[in-house]
Order: structure tokens, then sequence, then C-alpha cells
């Protein structure tokens, strides 16, 4: 199973610490693309501008994006990047799923939760303490399905 996952970078890396905990329990599922996006090395400038480039980082994320089985993205802390690559991903007929935490008082985008379908597109709204078990539910349901 290849999986994209999705979190915020420029949009602020204040749920760093969630990024890290989804990744671990993503990787006892299968390959994740995106690594990188759950590092706490990696600050709210991105990856380093000069080596990678902003053209060059872009375009990898979409061939990735393409290459993935599943699109699993953390939306509560709004970015553009995120609803870039949601938007690419449903162009490209993925399966994705969407975590969210109400507890942060935020509101989540409609151009995101009315956009679930509940299978080909799906938005949880969850709490910290359950993201392990959901994802293992997530992952349960895909291979049935
Ligand atoms: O340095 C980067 N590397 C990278 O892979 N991304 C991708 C992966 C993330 O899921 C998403 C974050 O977008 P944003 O930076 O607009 O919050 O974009 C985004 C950046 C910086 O915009």
């Amino acid at each position: 199973m290849i999986i994209y996952f999705c979190g915020s970078i420029r949009g602020g890396r204040d749920d760093v610490d969630v990024y890290r905990r989804i990744v671990i329990k993503l990787k006892q599922h299968g390959t994740v693309l995106t690594e990188h996006v759950s590092s706490t090395e990696l600050t709210e400038r991105g990856e380093d501008a000069s080596a990678a480039g902003d053209r060059f980082i872009h375009d990898r994320d979409v061939d990735w994006l393409r290459q993935s089985d599943v699109i699993v993205a953390e939306v509560t802390q709004p970015s553009l990047g995120v609803g870039y690559e949601l938007g690419r991903g449903v162009d490209m007929k993925k399966k994705i799923f969407c975590l969210f935490r109400p507890s942060s008082g935020r509101s989540l985008s409609a151009m995101i939760r009315g956009a679930a379908d509940g299978e080909q597109f799906m938005v949880k709204d969850y709490s910290e303490d359950e993201v392990e078990n959901i994802l293992d539910e997530f992952f349960r349901t895909l291979k049935r399905t």
C-alpha cells in the first residue's frame, strides 16, 4: 500500500506532533511517500528551497500523488498546499481520508467537508488520543473493499 500523507507546512506547524503519530501508524500499513511532513526539524519555511525549489517540490509531490493508493490528510491546521493536494487527488480519483480535530475550535472548510461522500472521500472528526485506532479501522475497511 502506497500512502501519501498531507499535513500543513507553510500553513503552520502547530500540529507536527499529531502528524508524527499519524505517520508512525501509517508506516505499519504501507510505504509513506511524504514522511518529511511529520519531521519536527521541518519548519514553516518548508523544505530547503535553495536545495529543492518550489517547482521541484510541486512536481515531485504531484508525481507522488499519482503513485499513491491512498491519501491521508490531517486537515485541522488550514493549509493551501493540503487543499491543493486534496483537489488534485479527487481529480486523480484517489481514495482520500481526512482527519479533523473539532477540539481545535476551528470549522473545517466547506470545500473539504462538503466533498465527503463517505466512500471515496471521507472526513473523520477525531480526538488525538484515538488517532491510531481510527487509522487501524480505516485500513481494515479499506482491505475489505
Ligand atoms: O516544503 C514543502 N514540501 C512539501 O512536500 N509540501 C507539500 C506537502 C504538504 O502536505 C503540503 C503543505 O502545504 P503548505 O506548505 O501550503 O502548508 O504541501 C509543501 C512544502 C512547503 O509549501
